[in-house]
């Protein structure tokens, strides 16, 4: 084979890095794909847009079909994003015997199954790399390194926009707003960055990695998802004082032949490998039966990092073409289901609350935890100037979840108790 074409759809952030990158490592490329790699056509919104990489304006199409239902074109890559469209797409593409490439974590989490079926019937290739922390290789190091153990359970920081948010917040007191557009400038929130402080795009990739590590079909209805929308800066000085800090995680873990997904904003010690993983970085720290553990780290976001681990897809796919093993590799789950109960679920809690500072207020709070049988490993009090209330934090040993829960409404009806909220916290 002399040539391989290429369709790409959509040239924003994703798609520049991937136009880069074919242009800049074109020889590289071609020596590790061992053909020619063409781009021959780009599909966009609009063809007289100004745009951050160079490229012949014949190449740019406003028509899709000039694409999908090209005889020359053997791959595309997606990266125009959103869920309809793009599965139209993709399907499509599929069905006219193409190889796919997508960073679209969106779409593989509802349906990556249906899709990676019709690329099989169809022998053809779907990759997708770039949709789980960006440029870290972490679903080839699932299916292919990992391949040999059996993977019990991984933590994730696997939303750069979160994780940045929460860094700037912590670190350089940014407020949440503030953090929030730097993040958007630099690329790496969604269209709509809602998907991403609501713990959405985080779950949808715990989805794909639960997919792949245990090949159980986790959908992201079984996923209990909060976002950082309520961490406040407050939040994030006080778990400080007690040693932790808090991220935006996801956990995936099988036990006993069940699983348990969630996505939400969980205290590490500051100790933890995944507290020092700062700005847009991504991490998942993997715990498998025979290696132990494991962490991968790397940039999550962002035009370079994302394009590198498309491009890579890309010359997996052409070396497959080469060889006339396309479709071969798909990975599709092949477990039942079996959701853990939230009544088994155990873990450690942080509490943060005002109460009012008068004799005997503490006691109520310490009374309560000793009635409900939940011991507490660490305690903060802080009068706050000139007002009497004081500022209160706490973190609890391993209890029973919904045990906490019942005892957390209890306690939010004291009377000497003004505000409280708590946060997961995660043992180690
Ligand atoms: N940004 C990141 O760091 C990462 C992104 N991803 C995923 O990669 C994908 C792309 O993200 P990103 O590059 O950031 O997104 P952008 O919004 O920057 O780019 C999307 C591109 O697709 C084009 N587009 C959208 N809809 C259409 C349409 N209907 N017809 C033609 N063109 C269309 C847009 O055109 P126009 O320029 O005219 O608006 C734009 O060029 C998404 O699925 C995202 O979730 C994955 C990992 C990291
Ligand atoms: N919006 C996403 C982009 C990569 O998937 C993120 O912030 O991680
Ligand atoms: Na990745």
């Amino acid at each position: 084979m002399e040539k391989v074409s290429v369709g790409l759809l959509g040239f924003g952030t994703v798609g520049t890095g991937v136009v880069r990158l074919l242009t800049k490592n074109k020889e590289r490329l071609q020596e590790r794909a061992g053909c020619e790699i063409n781009l021959e056509k780009v599909l966009v919104r609009n063809k007289n847009r100004a745009r951050k990489v160079l490229i012949d304006n014949r190449t740019l199409t406003t028509d899709v079909y000039e694409i999908l239902d090209n005889p020359e074109i053997n791959v595309i890559i997606e990266l125009i994003g959103g869920v309809d469209l793009a599965y139209r797409y993709i399907l499509r593409a599929l069905k006219n015997k193409k190889n796919v490439i997508t960073a679209n974590k969106d779409l593989m989490a509802s349906y990556g199954e249906e899709l990676l079926l019709e690329a099989r019937a169809n022998h053809c290739d779907l990759y997708y790399e770039a949709s789980v922390a960006g440029g870290i290789p972490i679903l080839r190091t699932l299916t292919d390194s990992l391949a040999a153990d059996q993977i019990q359970k991984m933590i994730g920081i696997v939303n750069g926009t979160t994780n940045y948010i929460l860094s700037k917040m912590s670190g350089e007191g940014l407020s949440y707003e503030k953090a929030l557009a730097s993040a958007q400038r630099l690329g790496f929130a969604e269209a709509d960055p809602t998907s991403d402080v609501e713990g959405l795009d985080a779950a949808r990739k715990m989805v794909i990695l639960s997919h792949l590590a245990y090949s159980i079909p986790v959908r992201l209805d079984d996923v209990k998802i909060k976002g950082i929308t309520d961490v406040t800066r407050e939040d994030i000085i006080f778990a400080k004082k007690l040693g932790y800090t808090i991220k935006l995680v996801g956990i995936s873990e099988v036990n006993n032949g069940d699983i348990d997904v969630r996505v939400e904003p969980t205290l590490l010690t500051d100790g933890h490998p995944l507290a020092t993983v700062e700005n847009e970085n991504n991490a998942i720290y993997v715990y498998s039966a025979a290696l132990g553990e494991t962490m991968y780290y790397g940039a999550g976001a962002g035009e370079g990092p994302t394009a590198v681990s498309v491009v890579s897809d890309l010359i997996s796919v052409v070396r497959n073409i080469s060889l006339g093993i396309t479709g071969n590799h798909i990975f599709l789950p092949k477990k039942e289901l079996h959701a853990r109960k939230d009544n088994l679920v155990e873990s450690k809690f942080f509490v943060r609350m005002h109460i009012k500072d008068e004799p005997g207020s503490f006691s109520k709070l310490t009374d309560l935890f000793r009635e409900q049988s939940i011991s507490l490993s660490k305690l903060y009090q802080e009068p706050i100037q000139g007002r009497d209330i004081a500022e209160v934090a706490m973190v609890t040993h391993v209890t029973n979840k919904v045990l906490f829960e019942k005892s957390f409404e209890i306690l939010n009806q004291l009377d000497v108790v003004v505000n409280a909220k708590y946060f997961r916290v995660e043992r180690g």
